[in-house]
């Protein structure tokens, strides 16, 4: 179905990960951001997107840290707690959406590069199977072998990465959830769960600079991002 203009969208965010490949002393959601928390500057973009109606931020147990956000006591703003995996954290937030006509736009908290140019490209997407931001493969791709070396080159046409926003009519979306963990399936982003119920949703071409802070390096690149963006 295709997303209709009066359908309320909610913004869902999976904030409750520890940042484990980080090795910070505290979740990577909670370092700083040149002057703000990533979580915050995540939550930001997407309070102040004009055609998202509440956001759904799922949270782990680190209260004291969100509770410091200017953006935890925003009024359209709801807590629920995350879960185990990523894909738990995502189907708790969903299950606090009651409107059984609702869109959920679902956004890791650790993009906080996401540009409101990219929500406005991705709900304009084509055809009626929801919709992904992605980047297509720009380099040669290689398949490495059990020994680590390269066991043979992956043809890289029609490649392409999965970033968020990911969008999908919230029910559908929670129920392809529930039923992907009770079937046990190894399900990294909501696409993936929609896809073994027989969706083939858009692939919508993002900006670049949406990246996903999950490395140390990352968050020096996340900060030229941001600062170039205020210098314009
Ligand atoms: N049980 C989980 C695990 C992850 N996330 C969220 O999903 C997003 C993408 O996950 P990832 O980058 O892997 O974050 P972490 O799981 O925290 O990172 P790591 O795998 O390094 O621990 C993050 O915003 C993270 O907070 C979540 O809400 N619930
Ligand atoms: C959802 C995602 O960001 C799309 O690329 C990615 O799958 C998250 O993976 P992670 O291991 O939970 O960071």
């Amino acid at each position: 179905m295709p997303l209709n203009e009066s359908a309320p969208l909610y913004a869902v965010v999976p904030a409750a990960g520890v940042g484990k490949r980080m090795g910070a002393d505290r979740p990577k959601q909670y370092l700083l951001l040149n002057d703000r928390t990533i979580l915050s500057h995540t939550l930001s973009v997407l309070l102040s997107h004009p055609r998202i109606h509440q956001v759904i931020v799922a949270l782990g147990p680190e209260d004291g840290y969100f509770d410091s956000l200017e953006e935890a006591s925003h009024p359209r703003l709801i807590r629920v707690d995350g879960g185990r995996e990523r894909s738990d954290s995502v189907r708790l937030a969903l299950a606090a959406i009651e409107d059984k006509a609702a869109w959920a736009l679902v956004h890791d908290a650790a993009r906080p590069c996401l540009h409101h140019d990219d929500i406005d490209r991705l709900l304009a997407f084509p055809g009626d199977q929801g919709a992904i931001l992605a980047s297509p493969v720009r380099d040669t791709m290689k398949r490495a072998g059990a020994d680590g070396t390269i066991d043979h080159t992956v043809p890289r046409e029609a490649l392409w990465h999965a970033l968020t926003p990911q969008l999908f009519p919230a029910e559908a979306l929670h129920q392809a959830l529930v039923r992907g963990e009770q079937a046990g399936a190894v399900i990294t982003d909501e696409a993936s769960a929609m896809e073994r119920e027989g969706w083939h949703p858009a692939l919508v071409a993002g900006r670049p600079d949406n990246i996903k802070i999950t490395h140390p390096d990352d968050l020096r690149l996340a900060q030229l991002y941001l600062a170039s963006r205020e210098a314009q």
